[in-house]
């Protein structure tokens, strides 16, 4: 989603980001701008004291790196860049500017000088257009900056070294990072929050509106502009309503080193000829044009998906997060021997992850951003990776054929593994050692993400036993039991499961309340217990299927005994993207499917079940409790 159309002007340019900030890499990727990260070898050695101001200082460093990033990306035969972006962020206080640590040592002497006091944060950004002729760079150069406040509270030496050890300060500017840990620190913030995490996005997109949709002169007076004006305001005031100020030769004053003339070829703005400063045609306003010219980023986002996706599959598939986990760097080579892989495709595959921000890229080589440490390494504590591998593994050959499966309205497991399911779970899922893992590892690893929101959507103090039918490993069982110090959980699943529960149990904690039971919930006796559980096990049934357990699960209850369903629940307002793609999901590999609030509080209230309670978190679960009456 592209929230700043102006951003939009970029999306034909060839945009490189000359930082290795990860944070910087976010901020612009999430504002919806597409570009390149080739990080400034430029070292942070200018003379501080020859700047008058802090400022001057950051905004000075951020051209230089943008212009060493230009002119390295000016090699003969290769298309030059056309928008490069350089920034600095520097940490000021008692005059004295702090960038980022040297040591431990010196993030100490940095964060005592900061504690308890107000400083200040700048952001120098420059925004370097290039042209090449002849092989010889020419380039334009746009600076501003922000600034904002910090006030760190009065903080303990104990604490400051707790903070330096957690190794978070050692590269940000003056010693901490906001966004993180280091938000701890701070008592408040004046100013623009994402200035402080390295990128003033907001500035940025309003000097991005002056660059490329300048007001005419006599339209200046008229228009103030505190936030980012729509497209529209631009277009109409420059191209319609004052349309022949383009053909002037107006003069356009800017911060930073420029001031140019609109009727200049190559100059900001729209030139003679209807062209915009990269010599490309100006988009016209008219409703036809308009729709015409318009780049369909979203189309080229979905086209785009599934690349993004494999390539993140086969990553995890090869360990190429394990293996970078704890490594300072590594070349293509090193992981294409690690993973005896060919090093052109390995290259490849590493500079896509990068893009991804999964990885990231600097002259010494690959590493880890702090998602894939987090997320994708296969033993971190709260790893996706078996659920990345349920899905490279089971679920992209089925969506192969979702086509059939929209036709037919039935699943795919047929023709993805050329076997018809009789037993939904022992024919796709159980059928071999390692698809029993597989799946296992899956379950396993999406509920240890979402099991603490399961557990607390609702206050589950009142029941004293609980039985999650179809609790897989215990996942959610090992975190109820940890809310709740009175309750005993029995994970209730197929004997199958059950005999492979003992590999995914945690140690050292007392799991002496949770009982594992084996049995299925369709044909055998189920438990008995206070509140029932089924955590996304409704979604995988047809109605008829459904009817019958939820009838079962309430004959064994007494009134007040409690039902909880985890689900993703359809909404046609929120539109949640994931839940209406799970849905699909759920046709082309199961014989159930996603269901909206209003079908499931139908069926409960069917079953006679009452006060249904749905909390919808819009992430990967949705929580409905309610009530045997
Ligand atoms: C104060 C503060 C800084 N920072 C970061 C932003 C910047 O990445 C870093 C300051 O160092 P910079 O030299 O501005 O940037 P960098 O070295 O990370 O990347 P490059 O030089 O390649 O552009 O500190 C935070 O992430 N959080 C904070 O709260």
């Amino acid at each position: 989603m592209v929230l700043c159309p102006v951003i939009r002007k970029l999306v034909s340019k060839r945009v490189v980001l000359a930082s290795a900030s990860p944070r910087r890499q976010e901020i612009l990727s999430s504002a919806g701008l597409r570009f390149e990260v080739v990080p400034s070898r430029f070292k942070e050695t200018l003379d501080k004291t020859s700047f008058s101001a802090p400022y001057e200082y950051a905004m000075e460093t951020a051209k230089q790196k943008a212009l060493e990033v230009a002119n390295r990306m000016n090699v003969k035969d290769f298309r030059p860049p056309d928008v490069v972006i350089g920034a600095d962020t520097i940490v000021t206080v008692d005059g004295l500017i702090l960038e980022k640590p040297a040591d431990k040592q010196d993030a100490y002497n940095m964060l005592s000088r900061l504690n308890g006091k107000v400083h200040s944060v700048f952001t120098g950004v420059t925004i370097v257009h290039c042209s090449s002729k002849d092989n010889q760079l020419q380039t334009e150069v746009f600076k501003f900056y922000e600034e904002t406040k910090v006030k760190f509270s009065d903080l303990s030496e104990e604490l400051l070294w707790e903070y330096i050890h957690s190794g978070e300060p050692m590269d940000k500017a003056g010693g901490y990072g906001i966004q993180s840990l280091g938000g701890m620190l701070v008592e408040y913030v004046h100013g623009d929050f994402l200035n402080v995490v390295g990128f003033p996005l907001n500035h940025f997109c309003k000097k991005l509106v002056e660059l490329y949709y300048p007001p005419p002169r006599d339209a200046i007076h008229h228009v103030k502009y505190d936030s980012v004006p729509s497209v529209e305001t631009f277009e109409v005031l420059s191209d319609e309503e004052h349309g022949s100020s383009t053909q002037g030769n107006l003069t356009i004053k800017l911060e930073g080193d420029n001031a140019f003339s609109s009727g200049a070829p190559g100059s900001l703005g729209k030139n003679k000829i209807g062209q915009d400063v990269m010599g490309e045609p100006v988009e016209k306003c008219s409703g036809d044009m308009e729709s015409l010219t318009k780049f369909p980023s979203t189309l080229v986002e979905l086209l785009d998906g599934f690349k993004a996706s494999k390539a993140m599959f086969v990553a995890c598939k090869l360990k190429v997060f394990d293996l970078l986990k704890g490594k300072a760097h590594l070349k293509a080579k090193d992981v294409a021997d690690h993973i005896s892989a060919s090093v052109c495709g390995t290259e490849r595959l590493l500079d896509s992850c990068t893009a991804l921000q999964l990885l990231k890229k600097t002259n010494q080589g690959y590493s880890n951003t702090e998602l894939a440490d987090k997320y994708l390494v296969s033993d971190s504590e709260y790893s996706l990776h078996g659920y990345i591998m349920h899905a490279n593994d089971h679920v992209w050959p089925l969506f192969t054929h979702l086509e059939s499966a929209v036709k037919e309205g039935t699943n795919q497991n047929h023709r993805a593994f050329g076997k018809n399911t009789q037993d939904l779970f022992q024919d796709s899922y159980y059928h071999s050692m390692e698809t029993k893992l597989r799946f296992m590892n899956a379950m396993h690893s999406i509920m240890k993400l979402t099991a603490r929101g399961v557990a607390t959507a609702f206050d589950l103090s009142r029941f004293r036993s609980a039985c999650d039918l179809g609790g897989c490993t215990g996942a959610l069982a090992q975190v109820l039991i940890q809310e709740y110090p009175h309750l005993k959980v029995t994970v209730f699943d197929l004997p199958d499961v059950i005999e492979n529960v003992s590999g995914f149990q945690p140690t050292g904690q007392d799991t002496s309340r949770i009982t594992f039971t084996s049995g299925d919930f369709f044909k055998d006796n189920i438990p008995e217990a206070d509140l029932y559980i089924l955590s996304r096990v409704l979604h995988d049934w047809p109605d008829d299927k459904i009817n019958a357990l939820l009838s079962k699960i309430s004959d064994l209850c007494t009134p007040g005994s409690g039902l909880l369903l985890s689900e993703m629940v359809l909404d046609d307002k929120k539109r949640n993207r994931s839940a209406w793609l799970q849905s699909l999901n759920m046709l082309v590999q199961t014989e159930g499917k996603e269901r909206s609030s209003y079908e499931y509080r139908c069926l409960l209230e069917q079953h006679g079940f009452r006060n249904v309670e749905i909390v919808q978190t819009g992430s990967l679960l949705d929580i409905i409790l309610c009530t045997k009456c």
